[in-house]
């Protein structure tokens, strides 16, 4: 891989502060989504390997917790540092292991950089409280204590940001750090690590362990000294994770899926809403949870909004991410074998194919773009997380009915409302059941924000001030027999 600094390319895991390989000297390939060619490969640890990472956190942990929160944000600051003089690099790396295109990667080290900087200022403001005292000569209160050991289990579509956004808290709160990047995608995992060193985060405080994700969740799940799980991935997976550490009553946080609603109303131009609509369904080339997975436009503008999709749809570049195009490869061929099955599914239960030609794929990884219009509830684009470039499009005329249809799913992680008519705005964010909405725009992610979802989307909060609070226990102290204190 071409970098300024090679050094940012490693291909063992991270753990005490030492680049180590398998005991075994196993590794597996990571490749390129864009070409299916080997990019490097990744060190495979054995189960004592990985138990031997909660062991190093568990000792380093002391330490990093002993230090003033002015040290550790002093620290955090570096990395975030670094993060931006290295932002290049970092893009690389992603979009070689992503495929995502490299002005969306530099986007992502933006972002993950964000969340450092956050968190390095937030640990300054996690105190704990005074209570008045309804014991006589007793003073009453409460005192933040970082959880302990924190295991993070980041997905393959955001490779760096994922990591960030769980990991700053945690260390700011004074938590030692296990990361299990997904193994597609160790590089950005294994960068992070060479900057945290850089940055002086001490040994043993950061850790990336590579390896079989089972096993490894299994150990780490199962390991008493682990006091935290947090996950971003599929809820299969993260439905998994809670069994294994329910033995131990372990906190967790789980981004899951989403299913989300985009909601089109009457008074919307279509083509500002079918572009709005497009760049909420086809970022990251549709592989994001954020992303606008039903789209309910309104009976009186329906026909005008598909023609007006189709006509953006077909001029998006699909190709490698290190060309100026709009979408990238999918991570792996399942991904493109998903996308055909959902496709033909739809269209064999009587939706319109409006657009997508397949025979354009510039790769077997790649998937062109797909508008499938009249969607229904039996549908598999309706009910599942598509998590592929297909757009999946309905009409709509009565507004309890598509709030209704809106909440027909299990998930509950985002949403997106467009209207200018204020009271329906207002109607639409609360009757939504969904832990984020979104009105009359598609970012509403970002460092301050409190993200995550409610029903099978997950658990806990990501980000703004909640985020920290996943990796501190509130203890309450009685400090009685204190004649001079009083009662308020
Ligand atoms: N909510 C989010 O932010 C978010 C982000 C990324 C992916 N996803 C979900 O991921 C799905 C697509 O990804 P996929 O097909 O790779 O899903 P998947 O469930 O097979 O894997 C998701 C991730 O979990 C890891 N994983 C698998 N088994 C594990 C285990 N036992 N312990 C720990 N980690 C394990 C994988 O390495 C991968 O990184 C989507 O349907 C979407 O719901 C959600
Ligand atoms: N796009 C999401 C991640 C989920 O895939 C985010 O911005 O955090």
């Amino acid at each position: 891989m071409q970098l300024n600094d090679p050094r940012l390319f490693r291909q063992l895991a991270y753990v005490n502060g030492m680049w180590t390989a398998g005991d075994q000297g196993r590794d597996l390939a990571v490749d390129d989504p864009a070409t299916n060619e080997v990019l490097g490969h990744v060190a495979l640890l054995e189960r004592d390997q990985i138990t031997a990472s909660v062991t190093a956190a568990e000792q380093a942990f002391a330490h990093w917790r002993s230090l003033s929160v002015n040290e550790r944000a002093a620290r955090l600051h570096a990395w975030h540092d670094l993060l931006q003089a290295h932002r290049e690099d970092l893009a690389v790396i992603m979009t070689r292991e992503q495929g995502k295109p490299l002005a969306d990667a530099r986007g992502e080290v933006d972002y993950g950089a964000s969340f450092i900087q956050w968190f390095a200022e937030e640990g300054k403001r996690a105190g704990g409280e005074t209570i008045p005292s309804h014991l006589p000569n007793a003073m009453l209160g409460t005192l933040r204590e970082p959880v302990g050991i924190s295991v993070m289990f980041t997905p393959w579509n955001f490779p760096l940001a994922m990591i960030t956004r769980k990991a700053a808290a945690a260390l700011a709160a004074g938590c030692p750090v296990i990361v299990k990047p997904a193994g597609e995608t160790p590089y950005s995992a294994l960068a992070l690590a060479e900057l945290a060193e850089r940055a002086g985060i001490p040994a043993g405080v950061f850790n990336v362990v590579t390896g079989d994700a089972e096993m490894v969740s299994e150990v780490l799940c199962n390991d008493t000294r682990v006091r935290s799980v947090s996950f971003t991935g599929s809820t299969r997976v993260g439905k998994l994770l809670m069994k294994q550490s329910a033995s131990s009553v372990k906190r967790m946080a789980l981004e899951l899926g989403g299913n989300a609603p985009f909601i089109v109303g009457p008074d919307m131009d279509p083509d500002e809403a079918a572009r709005e609509a497009l760049a909420a369904r086809f970022q990251t080339a549709g592989q994001d949870c954020l992303a606008a997975n039903r789209i309910f436009v309104h009976a009186s503008i329906y026909e005008q909004f598909i023609e007006r999709f189709a006509v953006h749809m077909k001029q998006l570049r699909v190709g490698n991410g290190l060309m100026d195009v709009d979408i990238g490869p999918l991570i792996h061929s399942r991904a493109v074998d998903m996308a055909c099955a959902l496709v033909d599914d739809a269209v064999h239960r009587g939706a319109r194919l409006i657009a997508g030609e397949q025979s354009m794929a510039p790769g077997a990884n790649f998937f062109m773009p797909t508008l499938v219009a009249d969607i229904t509830p039996e549908m598999r684009v309706f009910r599942e997380e598509t998590f592929t470039p297909v757009a999946a499009v309905c009409a709509w005329e009565d507004e309890e009915a598509v709030i209704a249809a809106a909440n027909d799913t299990e998930y509950g992680l985002a949403a997106y409302v467009y209207t200018h008519d204020v009271r329906r705005i207002y109607r639409f964010m609360r009757g939504l059941d969904y832990g984020m909405v979104s009105v009359n725009t598609i970012k509403m992610t970002g460092a301050p924000v409190p993200f995550g979802g409610i029903k099978q989307s997950g658990l806990g909060r990501e980000g703004g001030h909640a985020g920290i609070e996943e990796y501190l226990d509130t203890k309450y102290f009685c400090l009685g027999n204190m004649p001079s204190v009083s009662g308020s």
